[in-house]
């Protein structure tokens, strides 16, 4: 539980400190080495990044299995984490995002295992990685790309945890809000794919502007580098993916104002436009 002497100053805190109790207690029941014995009978890592580039011509979507969150509340009453993300698969999505986290978002690492086993398209494990240990469970789960989020990691930690990403098959979506973020990831090596979020953690505004600012100050960079950008949260309408599209995104990241929709599969279809192909 967060230290009341010591209230967190935003969400993100909050956040951390409960992961870290959350990790000692998942290393008591399941250790790493019991975890790393899993990993030669894991489901085969699928290429997040190469689905994510497979259709020039519009962004890509990273449709998200999401019941809840800190902003928003309860998104969906009815949650149903294997139809929604085969209504998404159907309806057109190049990946999927499951959230895993259970006190904020509802989610569960029971979540990713069952749609591991109900989906062929890539899955990134949307938790809040803060330990190595948790890049294990998540292959072991059937994650074939991970979040690492820049606001809580260290410019090491954030190296040391892609190298272990890497050497797990896996891709890594490294997440940042700001300018100085987007400088600190850009000095890491190997970087291959960074997610712009649009929602500000601190206050939860979005502003699809963050992802236009940013871009307009490092596209060539990220460019020369040959790093896959993706447009994150707030996005609503195909005119929205147009707006980060122009930008210079080549994929987006959605989850609520799909989760939301009664029929997952057509609001699919309408956001990239294919019913009216
Ligand atoms: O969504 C939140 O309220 C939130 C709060 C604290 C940390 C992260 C949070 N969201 C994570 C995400 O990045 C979104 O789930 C994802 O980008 C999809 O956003 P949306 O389409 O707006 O649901």
């Amino acid at each position: 539980m967060p230290n009341p002497a010591s209230p967190p100053r935003y969400i993100l805190d909050e956040i951390v400190l409960h992961k870290k109790q959350e990790i000692a207690q998942m290393q008591k029941e399941l250790p790493l080495t019991f975890l790393q014995n899993q990993l030669t009978t894991a489901p085969t890592v699928r290429n997040f990044l190469t689905a994510l580039q497979e259709n020039p011509s519009q962004p890509s979507l990273i449709a998200e299995v999401k019941k809840a969150s800190p902003s928003r509340g309860i998104i969906r009453e009815d949650f149903d984490a294997v139809a929604i993300a085969t209504a998404y698969e159907r309806g057109g999505a190049a990946c999927l995002s499951v959230l895993t986290d259970q006190k904020f978002f509802q989610g569960s690492f029971a979540n990713l295992r069952t749609v591991r086993s109900h989906v062929e398209l890539p899955l990134l494990c949307k938790e809040f990685i803060i330990d190595p240990y948790q890049i294990y469970v998540a292959r072991t789960a059937g994650a074939d790309a991970v979040l690492l989020i820049a606001a809580i990691l260290s410019d090491e930690e954030l190296q040391a945890f892609l190298h272990v990403i890497h050497d797990l098959g896996m891709n890594a979506l490294v997440e940042v809000h700001t300018l100085i973020e987007l400088d600190r990831v850009l000095k890491l090596e190997n970087l291959r794919l960074v997610g712009i979020n649009n929602r500000n953690l601190e206050n939860f505004t979005l502003d699809l502007g963050t992802t236009k600012q940013l871009l307009a100050q490092r596209q060539q960079q990220l460019q020369s580098l040959g790093i896959t950008v993706v447009s994150e949260s707030g996005l609503y309408t195909s005119a929205d993916l147009s707006l980060v599209a122009e930008a210079g995104v080549r994929a987006v990241l959605v989850g609520e104002s799909l989760v939301k929709q009664s029929d997952v599969e057509q609001a699919v279809r309408s956001l990239l436009r294919h019913d009216l192909l």
